[in-house]
């Protein structure tokens, strides 16, 4: 019965799914436009962010962003779309652009639970044991945290004063070796390159108690090749995030795009000294002689509490200070560089504060100490200026709302929609800093602004992220900057090489420079 009744209904159904088949092919260009019309409806429509403004074309698809981005400097489309459309931009399907000081805590607030998007996943490190702990791509709270406290002392302010004494002979090495090309003629100096081998080394120094010399040897281990491309990389696949595990994200890929593993000496590194550090085993306390490396003092917290941080998070914490902070601290070195020489003006007031402070005859070694640099104002006032024109980060910290949604620039965004703040805009924000292209430190002293325009200005200065994921490493290049920048105003005379024409970036995800050709037109022997 049962069989008989199939047999009945088969030939029907055949020549149902025939005649459906044979009308869309005949009638396929109507179902493609219908296709279409689903597809732009369905992604300009979705979340409801119709309701957001920004050009037609970045609603419909992540293709204008990714190119945006992949010409190297998105910041100036972002800057002019928010100039057409106001504080909040829709810049993808998905993806909002906000450009109010207002919004900062609602974003980024230690207590919001915004979380990190899928951008981050591509900065995401896997070994033999699985996922490399690393707060900057952590998306679970609870272990961001952990990870955040077990390393605190080692990344705070008063740690400066043990990290310092491990940063000096690097800047002795490197000051040594500008003297040593002034002295057989060299008059040139390409500062780009020097100062990412010398932020490297002194990262790496005060990490390990040991670094690479790539101020003498170079890029030997093809590090700076590959952050090159790593930048480049994140910037532009991180519009289209899916894409990452069919190229770096895929083990068999990855080593045809950045090459063989130059991180691999930095972990041996790591591993040696963890064998050697022999004084650490023996009990050894903070309040003994000797200053501690980041790493000594990661290990002093794991021997006073066991389950606070273990070996492997002690690994990842000094390698993604490797990672981290060399070519962000380079970044702005280069900046306030750049600027101050640019600017005659401000590079003589600089230069007296300095010398002044510091009086050749007086001076113990090649390097300058933290604790006195820190406190010269137009030095301060310099180093904001130069990281507010140029933030090492070139793109949006973007986030996802999280449930139930969250009302941003009067606008309620519902979970999942990606929204962030880039510093690039922010930071030449016309309301907040006026002229906002110009390099003008002066406006960083109490006598030139006022107080509530300060706070504001100090608000809006972000680019070292703001509130949970507040960069960790922020006082070791605050630090190494303050050093550096002194050291070379004091020992040298400088100018730009043919006014700076030279000097260009690109804005990926970071934003480095090249070409910070400097003259000397005096060095001390
Ligand atoms: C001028 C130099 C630097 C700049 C401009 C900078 C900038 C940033 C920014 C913007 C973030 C947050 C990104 C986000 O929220 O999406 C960040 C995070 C981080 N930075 Fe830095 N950084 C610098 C130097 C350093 C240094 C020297 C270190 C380590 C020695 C370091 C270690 C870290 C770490 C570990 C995080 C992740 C923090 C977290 O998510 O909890 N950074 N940095």
């Amino acid at each position: 019965m049962l069989f008989k009744r199939w047999k009945m209904i088969q030939p029907i159904e055949y020549s149902l799914t025939t005649r459906v088949t044979n009308t869309l092919v005949d009638y396929w260009n109507i179902v493609l436009i219908l296709l279409v019309i689903y597809y732009c409806t369905v992604t300009i429509f979705s979340r409801g962010l119709h309701r957001i403004p920004g050009p037609f074309l970045r609603a419909l698809s992540p293709i204008p962003r990714l190119l945006s981005v992949y010409k190297g400097f998105s910041y100036e489309d972002d800057s002019a779309l928010h100039q057409r459309y106001g504080p909040i931009v829709r810049l993808g399907p998905n993806l909002l652009s906000v450009n109010s000081a207002d919004e900062l805590h609602t974003i980024y607030g230690v207590s919001t639970l915004f979380y990190k998007s899928r951008f981050y996943s591509l900065a995401e490190g896997y070994d033999e044991t699985g996922l490399i702990p690393d707060p900057f791509v952590m998306t679970d709270k609870a272990m961001h945290s952990r990870l955040r406290r077990g390393a605190a002392n080692a990344y705070s302010l008063n740690s400066m004063v043990q990290l310092e004494a491990y940063v000096d002979p690097v800047t002795e090495r490197l000051i040594h070796k500008i003297q040593k090309e002034y002295a057989t003629g060299k008059r040139i100096i390409d500062l780009s390159q020097l100062v990412q081998q010398y932020a490297m080394d002194a990262i790496c120094a005060l990490t390990y108690g040991k670094d690479l010399n790539h101020i003498e040897k170079g890029d030997y281990l093809g590090f700076f090749k590959t952050s090159l491309i790593i930048n480049r990389y994140m910037g532009i696949f991180g519009q289209i995030p899916w894409v990452h595990r069919f190229l770096l994200g895929n083990s068999f890929i990855a080593p045809f795009i950045v090459g063989p593993e130059s991180n691999e000496k930095i972990f041996q590194l790591a591993k040696e000294e963890i064998a050697a550090d022999g004084l650490i085993s023996e009990g050894r306390d903070e309040s003994l002689d000797r200053p501690s490396t980041f790493l000594q003092r990661l290990l002093l917290n794991q021997r006073r509490s066991p389950t606070s941080i273990n070996e492997r998070e002690i690994m990842a914490h000094c390698f993604n200070n490797i990672a981290a902070g060399s070519d962000t601290t380079a970044i702005s070195i280069r900046s306030i560089l750049f600027n101050t020489l640019k600017h005659p003006r401000v590079h003589q007031l600089l230069r007296k504060e300095i010398r002044e402070a510091f009086p050749t005859s007086e001076l113990e070694s090649k390097s300058v100490s933290f604790r006195r640099v820190s406190k010269l104002p137009y030095l301060g006032a310099v180093i904001m200026e130069g990281i507010r024109l140029h933030p090492s980060v070139g793109l949006m910290f973007a986030r996802v709302v999280p449930e139930p949604g969250a009302t941003i620039c009067g606008q309620f965004l519902k979970p999942g929609v990606e929204v962030g703040i880039n510093p690039w805009l922010l930071q030449r924000n016309s309301e907040v800093f006026p002229n906002p292209d110009e390099f003008y430190p002066d406006r960083w002293l109490p006598e030139n602004t006022s107080k509530e325009r300060l706070i504001l200005m100090n608000k809006c200065w972000i680019p070292f992220g703001h509130g949970a994921h507040t960069c960790s490493g922020r006082w070791i290049s605050w630090m190494i900057i303050h050093k550096l920048v002194a050291t070379l105003v004091l020992l040298f005379d400088m100018d730009l090489v043919d006014g700076g024409k030279d000097y260009t970036f690109r804005n990926f995800w970071l934003t480095p420079q090249r070409g910070l050709y400097i003259s000397l037109t005096s060095a001390p022997p």
